[in-house]
């Protein structure tokens, strides 16, 4: 049934329906209710299951069942934020290219992986990963990285006739495949069931919340601790003190932190992926916001990679090609036509990317540049691409060229300063030509030809380097790569954003820094290196690389590997792009490794934390952008569930420093109602805040989630305002119903009292709630309206404060009454309490920043 020239699309759809897409089976789903369960039994939650206990055990069942209730709650709520994230990473994930090349129906086809059937014929090139289990039927210099099946990381060279495995990378040659087994059938799905339960290493991000996690619990037991002996102390009965120990515990715990955390990131992500910028886990989100440096390339991210040849230079001298872009109709001018019509066809036999012809435009199939090279032979011959070589030595970044075998000839292109060495005469003018090409910024690509003596089938096996010596030099193809039109303007906006800018690029330094100058990337004084001139030295490679603006062009893989390390050893986070077989390790070096969506390989793609869906510089930018929003977001939340522990811990503060003669203003059940009641749907919408207009005119910042501005805002501005207004909230109504210090209050007055005090927290927070949309800016300045998602979730709050207030059971299990009517209008003033403190205290730092600029 197969073919060489593969499967008809009848066959392979036939085929299809039989055995299934070939995808790996999905990893066994944890069941639901496990993953419930853990939701319920993290540290968190135990703690919260110990209080249960001990509740019941000291005989408050009421208690203990509330306490249960909570944890329920927030173990539901916290799985369908889980469930949500992961479906949202899953989705995203869906989006990753996954474009297979075979014959079908004797034509060359995209499609996509999991359309393969047993039989299809794949082309495969350095960079990709093999689709499923195949049997080459050609190979040429092939080899692939088995690390994922064997753990053995050097590349196995393969010839015809030997198995490649799924899931496997070809990190060198090409060839050609049939597909022997496909999803479920392949040898990596028997693998992938055994290892689906690796657990990947913890994020930075993960750390620090464990660090904040850790932190809040070690201090709500410790000074729940504190409160048992010191009521103990007064003379409360062991099991009063407990109650109010417990409490306080409750309080301090902020319970739904870490998810909202993760749907935080999962929003961000998704928001990135509406630019074009897919994250391959969500940590990604926090650390692109965190990012100083970018190291990236040229070709496709700052350029259009819409290559186009536009001058030909033979010994005979220059010759101008005319034509725009793919247009088909094209002239040339100068002299010596024929010559470069040699150049052209040589050039086009070493390339494998041709070049279509659709709706009046040529399009590039394969590399663009080596479609350029096919444009330029048909405009100069009016020919079609003739026999396919009998042997090609395809392009590696350490030759920096390519080769091909045709008949007794070998044709090669490739960078000038690796072919002008390997040819015998290399006429004078040619080296200064280079220059003076690539300093147009045209990308200068040196064509030469070998006749090679005796039957051709002597050199079979010759190595590339045997084989590329002493060349007969053709000429030059200077060949135009337009910048992105609007790549300027983003890196203007990136300087804004306080990012470091260095281009790393494998062309010729003058064409690079060509390009780097039209752009505006350059720095001053113009700094462009070479590869091979970096320095030997870690730190003063760091020290020389550590401006924005600079340009390294002729690199290897390896040095990319250096130039990450030495810009972290600096200190900076980099985000660094790479397309290539060999940049795996410098992407997973890089803090965020950069791979293209459009043009890179399987093997960047597979390295790297960031992929461009349409390979735009202005993407990572943008995707930084989106970093920063979301790790504002969490910093923003984060200010809100804090505050509110300051305005839940102090009537407890206030009662033991009182010696347990003032009364206590909120009682455990109404913490909870406010931690879980309350509060969670406004942080949820702080997490969603879209990115602020000004997010990127400002430096990154590298800093803890709980830094010094955040401790200053809740614990000595916000936090003290709305515990002073609670309090106050409560004297005044306890004082207006008659109670004077010492007395223990007549519980009617007491319960509604404390109602009081839970509403003025409950505005307070509300207020809080526009206050932390913005660490700079007050409320009103932001527009009311601007976050919808805030609204709503206010509303839903005041509605749950009412619920909580007049629904008479509901109230008298949380302790509380509705307020008389002059409490409430008193408690009303908490909210502008809140917001006028918020606005002195961001005029005071604004005043303050301005004194010290
Ligand atoms: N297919 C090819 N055939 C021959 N020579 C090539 C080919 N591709 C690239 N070259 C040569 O090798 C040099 C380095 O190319 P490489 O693809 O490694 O650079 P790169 O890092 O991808 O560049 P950029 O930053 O522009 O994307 C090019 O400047 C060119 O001279």
């Amino acid at each position: 049934m197969r073919t060489a020239e593969g499967l008809s699309s009848e066959q392979a759809a036939q085929l299809l329906k039989q055995a299934g897409p070939n995808q790996l089976p999905a990893e066994k789903p944890v069941p639901q209710w496990r993953k419930l369960w853990g939701e319920m039994t993290h540290f968190f939650a135990l703690m919260l299951w110990c209080a249960a206990g001990l509740a019941f055990i000291a005989d408050m069942p009421q208690l203990a069942v509330a306490i249960i209730v909570v944890v329920i709650v927030n173990g539901v709520f916290a799985h369908i934020q889980q469930e949500r994230a992961q479906h949202a990473a899953a989705r995203l994930r869906g989006l990753l290219p996954a474009d297979v090349v075979v014959r079908r129906d004797g034509k060359v086809r995209k499609v996509h992986a999991s359309e393969l059937v047993v039989g299809d014929v794949v082309l495969l090139a350095a960079g990709d990963r093999v689709p499923a289990d195949t049997v080459l039927l050609s190979a040429a210099a092939f080899a692939v990285d088995e690390s994922m099946l064997t753990g053995e990381s050097a590349p196995v060279p393969k010839i015809a006739g030997d198995p490649a495995w799924g899931g496997t990378f070809l990190v060198n040659g090409y060839g050609e495949a049939s597909v022997s087994a496909t999803g479920t059938g392949t040898k990596l799905a028997g693998i992938a069931a055994l290892t689906s339960g690796a657990v990947p290493p913890p994020t930075p991000l993960s750390q620090e919340l464990r660090r904040i996690v850790r932190v809040t619990a070690g201090m709500a037991l410790g000074i729940a601790a504190v409160f048992f002996l010191a009521s103990l102390l007064v003379g409360f009965q062991w099991r009063d003190s407990f109650l109010f120990s417990i409490g306080v515990a409750v309080a301090l715990v902020p319970e739904g932190l870490l998810p909202t955390v993760t749907l935080s990131l999962a929003m961000g992500a998704q928001r990135m992926a509406g630019r074009s910028g897919l994250v391959r886990n969500l940590e990604a989100v926090e650390t692109l916001g965190s990012t100083t440096f970018i190291c990236t390339d040229k070709t496709g991210t700052l350029t259009q990679n819409r290559m186009n040849a536009v001058e030909v230079f033979t010994v005979a001298g220059p010759v101008q090609v005319t034509g725009q872009g793919y247009a088909p109709d094209g002239g040339v001018q100068g002299s010596g036509v024929e010559g470069a019509a040699k150049v052209a066809l040589a050039a086009r036999t070493a390339s494998q990317g041709r070049a279509e012809f659709h709706d009046g435009q040529w399009r590039a199939q394969g590399d663009p540049m080596e479609a350029a090279m096919d444009v330029l032979a048909r405009r100069l011959t009016g020919t079609e691409a003739g026999a396919a070589p009998w042997r090609r030595l395809p392009f590696d970044p350490v030759r920096r060229r390519e080769s091909a075998l045709l008949g007794a000839d070998l044709f090669c292109k490739g960078a000038p300063e690796t072919v002008l060495p390997v040819c015998e005469a290399v006429p004078g003018p040619v080296k200064e030509q280079v220059e003076v090409m690539a300093a147009r910024g045209l990308r200068v690509i040196a064509v030469a030809r070998r006749q090679l003596a005796g039957a051709p089938e002597a050199w079979q096996s010759t190595p590339a380097l045997e084989l590329e010596t002493g060349m007969e030099l053709l000429g030059l193809i200077g060949l135009q790569d337009p910048p992105r039109p609007d790549v300027a303007d983003v890196i203007r906006t990136a300087r804004q954003a306080g990012l470091r800018i260095a281009m790393i690029t494998g062309d010729h330094p003058a064409t690079a820094a060509a390009i780097a100058r039209q752009i505006g990337l350059t720095g001053s004084p113009e700094l462009v290196l070479e590869g091979a001139d970096l320095p030997e030295d870690d730190q003063i490679l760091g020290a020389l690389l550590d401006r924005d603006g600079v340009v390294v062009s002729r690199v290897s893989p390896e040095q990319k590997l250096r130039v990450a390390k030495a810009l972290q050893a600096r200190g900076h986070v980099v985000a660094m792009t790479g397309d290539g077989v060999n940049d795996g390790p410098a992407l997973r070096e890089a803090d965020i490794g950069v791979a293209m969506g459009l043009s890179g390989t399987d093997v960047a793609r597979e390295a790297a934390d960031l992929v461009l869906l349409d390979d735009h510089f202005g993407t990572i930018v943008a995707a930084i952008e989106q970093g920063r929003a979301t790790y504002a977001n969490i910093h923003r939340f984060l200010t809100y569930h804090l505050t509110d522990n300051v305005a839940e811990l102090t009537p407890f503060v206030i009662w033991a420093l009182s010696g347990g003669r003032f009364p206590l203003a909120l009682g455990v059940l109404q913490i909870l109602a406010l931690d879980i009641g309350t509060d969670l749907l406004p942080a949820l919408a702080l997490g969603a805040e879209p990115p602020g207009r000004r997010i990127l005119a400002r430096p990154p910042e590298r800093r803890h989630l709980m830094d010094r501005q955040l401790i200053i805002r809740v614990f000595c501005i916000l936090g003290p305002v709305e515990a002073a207004m609670e309090m106050a909230v409560f004297s005044a109504v306890l004082a207006g119903g008659g109670w004077s210090r010492g007395q223990v209050p007549e519980a009617g007055l007491l319960m509604a009292a404390s109602g009081a005090a839970f509403t003025a927290v409950v505005l307070g927070q509300l207020a809080n709630a526009f206050a932390c949309r913005s660490a700079t800016v007050p409320p009103w300045k932001l527009g009311w309206g601007t976050n919808r998602l805030l609204v709503w979730a206010v509303l839903a709050e005041l509605a749950i404060l009412a619920v909580c207030l007049y629904i008479p059971y509901l109230a008298t299990l949380l302790g509380q009454a509705p307020p008389p009517p002059a409490g409430f209008l008193l408690a009303l003033l908490a909210a502008p309490a809140v917001l006028l403190a918020d606005w002195i205290h961001k005029s005071a730092r604004r005043r303050l920043r301005r004194s010290r600029t």
